[in-house]
C-alpha cells in the first residue's frame, strides 16, 4: 500500500513553508492511497504534476511538505524498502539502462539486493518471460527496437518483484504492435497480483485495464473515480480518452490507434 498524505512539491523558490511566489508548485496538497494489486491510471495534461507525484512514491522526489509511506513505513526512513516495493520505469527508458546486454541489465537490481546467483537467474528469467523477451538475455540493448527497450526496462523493474510497478508514459514513441505488447504484459502482471500505476495523458491503451483513474490538474486531484465514472471529466483536463469511451465502454481491452 502506498499512502500519500497532504503532499506538496515545488521546484525553485526559497524552500519549504513558502506558499506563494516560491517557484513552481508541481504537486499541491495531494492525498492518495494506492492499495496493493490496484491498476491505477494517473492522467492529466502536460505539466499537471503526474511525474513529480509518482516520483514521491519511492523517494526520487522528496516532498516539501506532507508525507509518503509504503507498507506503513515513511519512504525517507527506508529508501531501500520503498524502492524494492515500488518499481519505477522512467519516461525515457534509455535513462535507466546500466549494462550493455539485456540479461546483465535486468540482473543489476537483484544483484544489488545481495541475492544468490540462483535467485538472480530465476528472477531475470521470470522477468524476461513476463515481457515476452525470454531467451534474449545476451542481446545488446543498443540493437533493440523502442518497444523491446521498453519491455526490458519493465523487466528490470519486475526483477525486483515489486508490490507496485509504476510506469511513466510507457507508450511514448511506440508503434501499435509495441504498445499492444506492453499492454499485454501489464495485463498479465496485474492478473498475477502486482499493483500497476501508469502515468499518461492519453488513456487509449489503458482505460480498459484500470481499476481507478486519478486525474491531476495544476498539481491537484481533479478526478478520482473508476474509469466509467472518470471518462466524462477527463477531456476537461486535456486527457485523451478512447473514441466511443464516453458512450460505450466495455470489454477489458481498448484497442490502441495511432495518433
Ligand atoms: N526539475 C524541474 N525543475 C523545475 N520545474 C520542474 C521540474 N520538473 C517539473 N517541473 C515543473 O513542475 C510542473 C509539473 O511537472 P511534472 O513533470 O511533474 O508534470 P507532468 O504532468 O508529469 O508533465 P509531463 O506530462 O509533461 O511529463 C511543471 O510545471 C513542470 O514545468
Amino acid at each position: 500500500m502506498i499512502d500519500v498524505d497532504g503532499v506538496t512539491c515545488r521546484y525553485g523558490g526559497t524552500g519549504a513553508g513558502e506558499r506563494d511566489g516560491g517557484g513552481v508548485v508541481a504537486v499541491d496538497d495531494v492525498s492518495l492511497s494506492v492499495p496493493d494489486g490496484e491498476f491505477l491510471v494517473v492522467a492529466g495534461a502536460n505539466g499537471s504534476g503526474k511525474t513529480t507525484l509518482v516520483r514521491t512514491f519511492n523517494g526520487l522526489v522528496e516532498p516539501d511538505s506532507g508525507s509518503v509511506s509504503v507498507n506503513g513505513t515513511p519512504v525517507g526512513d527506508d529508501l531501500v524498502a520503498a524502492r524494492t516495493a515500488v518499481g519505477m520505469v522512467f519516461q525515457e527508458p534509455r535513462d535507466q539502462f546500466v549494462a550493455a546486454t539485456v540479461g546483465a541489465d535486468v540482473a543489476f537490481g537483484p544483484e544489488n539486493l545481495g541475492l544468490s546467483h540462483a535467485e538472480i537467474d530465476r528472477r531475470v528469467g521470470a522477468a524476461l518471460d513476463a515481457v515476452n523477451m525470454g531467451g534474449r538475455g545476451d542481446d545488446r540493448i543498443a540493437s533493440l527496437s523502442g518497444g523491446e527497450r521498453e519491455r526490458v526496462a519493465i523487466a528490470g523493474a519486475l526483477a525486483m518483484e515489486p508490490d507496485h510497478l509504476v510506469l511513466d508514459e510507457p507508450f511514448t514513441g511506440l508503434d501499435e504492435p509495441a504498445r499492444r505488447s506492453v499492454v499485454d504484459g501489464l495485463r498479465e502482471r496485474h492478473r498475477a497480483g502486482t499493483g500497476v500505476v501508469v502515468v499518461t495523458h492519453d488513456l487509449r491503451d489503458v482505460l480498459g485495464l484500470a481499476d481507478r483513474v486519478v486525474g491531476l490538474s495544476d498539481g491537484r486531484i481533479a478526478v478520482d473515480a473508476p474509469p466509467d465514472a472518470a471518462v466524462a471529466d477527463l477531456p476537461g483536463l486535456d486527457v485523451r480518452v478512447p473514441e466511443g469511451a464516453l458512450t460505450d465502454r466495455g470489454g477489458d481491452h481498448v484497442p490502441a490507434s495511432d495518433p
